[in-house]
């Protein structure tokens, strides 16, 4: 299916949320981006990729340099802007018997890699329940649910229409890949998948579509000796 290749999130129909249109003031660093040299995106005072800029901070919200900092990603580059820099990453889109299309990485993957953003149209609850009665089968619409304390904030990223080669990662019930929630310059959250261990050339890429109690009825073709069965009922992404 033909889609529109899109570099970050957009705004798509319905997607009225004035919370997640807060923007973010940007760092004065001139040197380096690091809990150790006070940078204020860090502002749980931990650094959120080290070494090869490999995930570090796997536990507190995670909140990269962006377009309102005065550090940036080409003169002396920022070693906190991770998920909107370019990778040299060699993936590849192809045919899987029974699952459609998916990603197969041609070169090795280290862990704790950044993979790639799963960017879509940003959509409000209807369209989504539009677009899922209309399309029916195939779903692409990942739910971000976030606890603000006894508040749940949920947003809806759909690349079926707009995306990235993202839209093409299959589910695994023993995924090589996680999901993280990562802020760059507003509230809106953005979705980085990041190799969950070492993989090899040649391995399809794969994350967990959730973890849904009701069953989707869709046969789960993931050939993990731990599978479910099933497809989750829904894409879900939660902290
Ligand atoms: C986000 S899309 C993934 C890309 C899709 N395969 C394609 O060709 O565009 C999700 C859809 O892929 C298929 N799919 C993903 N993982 C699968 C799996 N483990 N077993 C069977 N089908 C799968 C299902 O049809 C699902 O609704």
């Amino acid at each position: 299916m033909e889609y529109e290749e899109i570099h970050e999130n957009v705004a798509g129909p319905g997607f009225e949320n004035e919370e997640l249109d807060v923007i973010f003031e940007g760092c004065e660093c001139e040197a380096e981006c690091t809990a150790a040299s006070s940078c204020s995106c860090l502002m749980y005072k931990v650094d959120n990729y080290g070494q090869e800029k490999r995930l570090e901070n796997t536990s507190l919200p995670i909140l990269e340099c962006h377009a309102n900092c005065s550090c940036n990603e080409w003169i002396n580059p920022c070693q906190n802007r991770v998920i909107r820099t370019t990778n040299s990453l060699d993936l590849q889109v192809i045919d899987f018997k029974g699952k459609g299309k998916g990603v197969l990485t041609k070169r090795m993957i280290p862990k704790a890699t950044f993979v790639a953003e799963y960017a879509g149209e940003l959509l409000g609850k209807e369209e989504v329940e539009r677009r899922a009665a209309h399309y029916k089968g195939d779903n692409y619409t990942l739910t971000v649910k976030e606890h603000f304390g006894d508040r749940i904030s949920t947003t809806f990223i759909d690349p079926r229409l707009k995306g990235k080669i993202s839209r093409f990662i299959n589910h695994s019930c023993e995924p090589n890949l996680d999901i993280f929630i990562v802020r760059t310059g507003c509230m809106a959250p953005s979705i980085g998948l990041f190799a969950s261990r070492d993989i090899s050339p040649n391995e399809e890429l794969s994350y967990n579509y959730g973890e849904s109690k009701t069953p989707s009825g869709i046969l789960c073709l993931c050939g993990s000796k731990v599978c479910r069965g099933q497809l989750p009922a829904s894409q879900s992404a939660s902290d």
